[in-house]
């Protein structure tokens, strides 16, 4: 079996590399005395691919992975070494040295007193496959160079390196070691500086580990609300954020969680690789995909910051307690739903007292969670978090937890904070149709919900005027109530290529369009609360992956209208006009996310217009620039040619989306029937149950005779109907080019072609211009 580690014991791997003089590797290929025994550091490790999903991480960011070795622990030292399996040459198991290594080598000279620290800094090689944390000696010099934060940003210059390494290196004077250690890290993984440049950040006052993540994801400058909720944070204030969809609320919050890691593994020092973690975060989230990419995002910028081992326990529904429950007992950071949170936290295993030394309480899209079906768990949470401190604890532990409690920090964070949010929760359920975030009722009653530390948390917004993102455009299609299934598909034909978002709203929607696109041979894939967690998550990884179909098209309902980050998605449309105001910003911030542009479709019936206007001038309300009366909602003409010509594709693939949806209804409902027979103990005539059924006059008698008519389609018509259309798909559509005028060979039809643009069309169309 292979051996595995941690990755982020590379940079030692490079360190000691440097500090030896003569590498086993340099060894091994001049000197045949050599007894085959080598260090961790001299194995040809290879990277492990990561799992899809952060859960099956374990929280965990990176493993490598070598085959073939023997371990040999040295009697009385206990030191580990390796070697080839026997039968396998000596030197296959080693790894060859890199140029900037043996570069490297020259510089040995300057550390003093590291072979000690070299034998302590090797990483444990676990047979568990559990990469432990690790504070390497090189980060804590590192931070000894580092100015305290907070006293003067600007003397904070350091992680300029990782974007200008070649500036460190000649600049060999008074701090020549603490640059030397910045290079080495700047290099170590994988030897360019392409980097970005990260001076925009200097103001920040952030570390060099961090600064150096952000070059890596070539973050060059801090988006308006990390800028100005970054500081804030830092300094320890409470902060309520508002700013538009898509504008980096995530690292706001997550930039000054991680700055808080790097200064308590500094303040533990020696003993930090003893103590046991304790989670210092707790985020909240009101959806489990919005959870598991905040994890990936956050995780994505402490894997690319060096020194950032932080463990990030991901909580959400759907997928194994026991795995989450392992992965919190050694987490620093915690993210999750509030139910799957509260159903571990009252668990009963001490957890709920742990979670008390959190610094950081995250409430994200916090109108969303603390609102339906979220606030109640959330509730308790918050609940447990403060009140087991009276309750449970002895006096004198009392006041230090208190003590604990009193210095958590609350962040709340959304795009839109609602004004009814108060009303709702009191009880006076009045759902009355979402406004946008009146702030000074929504603060008081965040306020006294979330038992802020402050007095006063910070109130940072963002977007006071303009709810919606810079680069979005918002249209509208009306067509007939019964004609949105077409008007939808001729949408998707004038947008070739564009990645698109389908909300609908409801579950049986979302079913059937998808397969109605399916049929069509449309890339469509499907995401709803009803399906396995599992199958959510493949949705969104097949939606987001960049190699996918870029006619990608993902029907869901509005699980997936908050915090979704898919880069690329170029069209948000709304099949159902939103019920609400926030719910229109939030599916139309699917797109136009950092600085990039987008588009926001409503299909919108006769009946909805005067509603999706009311909607539309309501989010557009604090702009002074749009009045109502003329809504930045630009109507959009379908060419009536192509309505037609495509409406025999729309008739035939309705048809058997109809039939296979009857089908599985009836058979589903026939297992059902069957088995309720069987524990009765009375026999089960389908077509008897069938006819009572049918005749009855009560609501639901004509809905089932349809399905009963759809599924009743004999497989030989399916298969007749199926062939129909695929013939129709396979011709492009026809809008008014004359097939005599081709035959007669009267038109040039390559230039036809060459000047159409989009070939799903035959002939000349309008673009929509949107
Ligand atoms: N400083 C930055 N520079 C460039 N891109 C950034 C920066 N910060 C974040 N991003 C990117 O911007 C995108 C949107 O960020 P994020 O998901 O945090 O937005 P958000 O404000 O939380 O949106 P929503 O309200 O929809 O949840 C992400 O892809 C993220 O990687």
């Amino acid at each position: 079996m292979g051996q595995k580690r941690g990755r982020d014991s590379k940079p030692q791997a490079i360190e000691a590399k440097k500090r030896k003089k003569g590498a086993k590797a340099a060894i091994a290929s001049e000197d045949d005395s050599w007894d085959g025994l080598v260090s961790v550091d001299d194995l040809n490790w290879k990277e492990v691919a990561m799992p899809d999903r952060m859960t099956d991480a374990e929280g965990f960011f990176g493993l490598e992975e070598i085959d073939d070795v023997d371990i040999i622990r040295t009697e009385g030292s206990g030191e580990i070494q390796f070697k080839a399996k026997s039968g396998k040459p000596k030197k296959s198991i080693l790894r060859t040295l890199t140029a900037e290594e043996t570069e490297f080598d020259e510089w040995s000279g300057f550390s003093d007193g590291e072979s000690a620290e070299q034998t302590a800094e090797k990483p444990t090689i676990t047979t568990d496959e559990t990469p432990e944390p690790k504070e390497d000696k090189k980060a804590k010099k590192k931070k000894e160079t580092k100015e305290p934060k907070k006293k003067d940003n600007k003397e904070k210059k350091e992680p300029k390196t990782e974007a200008k390494p070649k500036d460190t290196k000649s600049s060999q004077n008074s701090n020549l070691k603490a640059n030397l250690s910045l290079a080495f890290a700047a290099l170590e993984d994988d030897g360019n500086d392409d980097g970005a440049d990260v001076s925009a950040w200097d103001e920040l006052g952030l570390s060099p580990e961090i600064l150096t993540g952000l070059s890596k994801l070539k973050f060059a400058s801090p988006t308006t609300i990390q800028k100005a909720c970054i500081p804030s944070i830092m300094d320890g204030h409470d902060v309520v954020g508002k700013a538009s969809t898509g504008s980096g609320k995530t690292l706001a919050f997550g930039i000054p969680i991680l700055e808080h890691y790097l200064e308590k593994r500094e303040k533990q020092g020696e003993s930090a690789e003893k103590t046991p973690a304790s989670p210092m975060a707790l985020i909240l989230s009101p959806t489990r995909e919005l959870a598991h990419q905040l994890a990936k995002h956050i995780g994505d910028l402490a894997t690319n910051s060096p020194d950032i081992n932080a463990r990030i326990a991901l909580l959400t529904g759907g997928l194994s307690i026991q795995k989450q429950q392992r992965q919190l007992a050694n987490a620093d950071i915690v993210i999750g739903t509030p139910g799957r949170v509260w159903e571990i936290l009252s668990s009963g295993t001490g957890l709920i007292r742990k979670m008390q030394g959190i610094q950081f309480l995250v409430v994200d899209e916090a109108d969303r969670l603390l609102s339906e079906g979220h606030f109640k768990e959330a509730e308790e949470i918050l609940g447990a978090l403060d009140r087991q401190i009276q309750n449970d604890f002895p006096d004198e532990e009392e006041e230090e937890t208190e003590d604990a409690s009193a210095s958590r920090q609350t962040l709340v964070f959304s795009a839109t904070f609602h004004r009814d949010l108060q009303q709702k929760l009191a009880g006076k359920s009045r759902w009355t149709g979402g406004d946008i975030m009146d702030k000074k009722e929504s603060m008081e009653y965040l306020l006294k919900k979330l038992k802020f530390r402050e007095e006063k948390p910070k109130f940072i917004d963002m977007n006071p005027v303009q709810q919606m993102a810079q680069g979005l455009k918002e249209g509208i299609v009306e067509c007939p109530a019964m004609e949105k299934d077409l008007y939808l598909y001729s949408l998707l034909l004038y947008y070739p290529k564009h990645r698109t978002l389908v909300f609908t709203n409801s579950i049986s929607a979302v079913r059937r369009l998808t397969q109605l696109l399916q049929t069509l041979q449309l890339p469509a894939l499907a995401l709803h609360s009803g399906m396995a967690q599992k199958a959510r998550l493949r949705s969104v990884e097949r939606f987001s992956s960049p190699t996918s179909d870029p006619s990608s098209i993902l029907v869901a309902t509005d699980v997936a209208a908050r915090g979704l980050d898919i880069k690329g998605i170029d069209c948000v449309v709304h099949y159902h006009a939103p019920r609400t105001a926030d719910a229109y910003v939030h599916r139309s911030g699917r797109t136009a996310r950092a600085g990039a542009i987008g588009k926001s479709v409503i299909i919108c019936a006769p009946d909805e217009v005067v509603s999706v206007a009311r909607l539309a001038a309501k989010v557009h309300a604090s702009n002074p620039n749009v009045s109502a009366k003329k809504l930045p909602l630009e109507s959009l003409e379908i060419d009536r040619r192509v309505v037609s010509r495509i409406r025999p594709r729309i008739t035939l693939a309705k048809r058997i989306t109809d039939s296979n949806i009857a089908k599985e209804k009836v058979s589903a409902e026939d297992n059902w029937m069957r088995a309720a027979a069987e524990d009765l103990g009375v026999e089960y005539d389908s077509d008897e149950f069938d006819e009572a059924k049918g005749k009855g006059r009560g609501r639901g008698g004509g809905r089932h005779q349809r399905e009963k008519q759809a599924s009743s389609i004999t497989k030989g018509e399916l298969q007749g109907l199926r062939a129909e259309l695929k013939n129709q798909l396979s011709q492009r559509v026809n809008i008014g080019v004359s097939e005599r005028y081709l035959t007669a060979g009267r038109v040039d039809i390559e230039a036809l072609l060459r000047g159409e643009g989009n070939d799903a069309f035959l002939g000349h169309l309008d673009p929509l211009n949107f």
